[in-house]
C-alpha cells in the first residue's frame, strides 16, 4: 500500500486497517483521518504524534492505560490484540520461565501501584534482559519522567505498526 492508497480510503477503512497503530485507541486514527492527504508515511506518523502531544495529561495516562501488560493476564488468557501479541512473542515474553514470569508480574504490580499506569516498552526493539533490567530500574524514575517516557514508547511502537501496515506487501491489508 503507498501513501495515495492510504489517502483515498474511506475513514471506515481507514480505522479498520490504522485503529490499532495505537493500541486500543482507534479514536486517535479516526481523528488524523481529517488531515488527509498525507505526503508520506512519516507525514502521517507525525499527526498521530502531534495529537498525542496536545492530549492533556489525563488523555496521555489513558493511551498508556490501554496498553496491556507485558506477560500479564491478557497474553495468559489468549486476549492480547495481534499486534502486541506478536511483539511479545519477539520479546520471549510468552516463554520466560517460571522465576522470571514472577519477577516480572511482581515489578509490573510495583510499577502500576507507584505510577497509576502499566509499564510500557516498544518490545520488538529490546529484549527481554533489556526489558527486565529497565522494568526494574524505571520503577525508581519520578511520575513524570515515566510519562514521557511511556508515551515515548508508545510513539515507537506506533511507528513499527505503521511501517508494518503500509510497507508490507501483504495482500489482504486494503
Ligand atoms: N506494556 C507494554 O509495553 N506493552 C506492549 N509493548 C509492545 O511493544 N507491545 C505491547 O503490547
Amino acid at each position: 500500500m503507498d501513501i495515495s492508497a492510504v489517502n483515498a480510503l474511506s475513514y471506515e477503512d481507514f480505522v479498520n486497517i490504522f485503529g490499532n497503530v495505537v493500541e486500543k485507541c482507534p479514536l486517535i486514527t479516526a481523528a488524523v483521518w481529517t488531515s488527509r492527504p498525507f505526503i508520506s508515511l512519516n507525514a502521517l506518523e507525525a499527526t498521530i504524534n502531534e495529537f498525542i502531544d496536545a492530549l492533556p495529561e489525563s488523555g496521555k495516562e489513558g493511551i498508556l492505560r490501554c496498553h496491556p501488560d507485558l506477560a500479564g493476564r491478557d497474553l495468559h488468557s489468549g486476549t492480547l490484540t495481534r499486534e502486541s501479541r506478536e511483539e511479545q512473542a519477539r520479546a520471549g515474553m510468552d516463554a520466560l520461565s517460571t522465576a522470571e514470569a514472577s519477577r516480572v508480574a511482581r515489578l509490573n504490580e510495583e510499577y502500576k501501584r507507584r505510577f497509576g499506569f502499566p509499564f510500557v516498552i516498544c518490545a520488538r526493539t529490546t529484549d527481554k534482559t533489556r526489558i527486565l533490567r529497565e522494568l526494574s530500574e524505571r520503577c525508581q524514575n519520578a511520575r513524570a519522567a515515566e510519562m514521557a517516557r511511556g508515551i515515548e514508547e508508545v510513539k515507537k511502537i506506533c511507528r513499527l505498526r505503521l511501517q508494518g501496515l503500509v510497507l508490507s506487501d501483504a495482500p489482504n491489508k486494503l
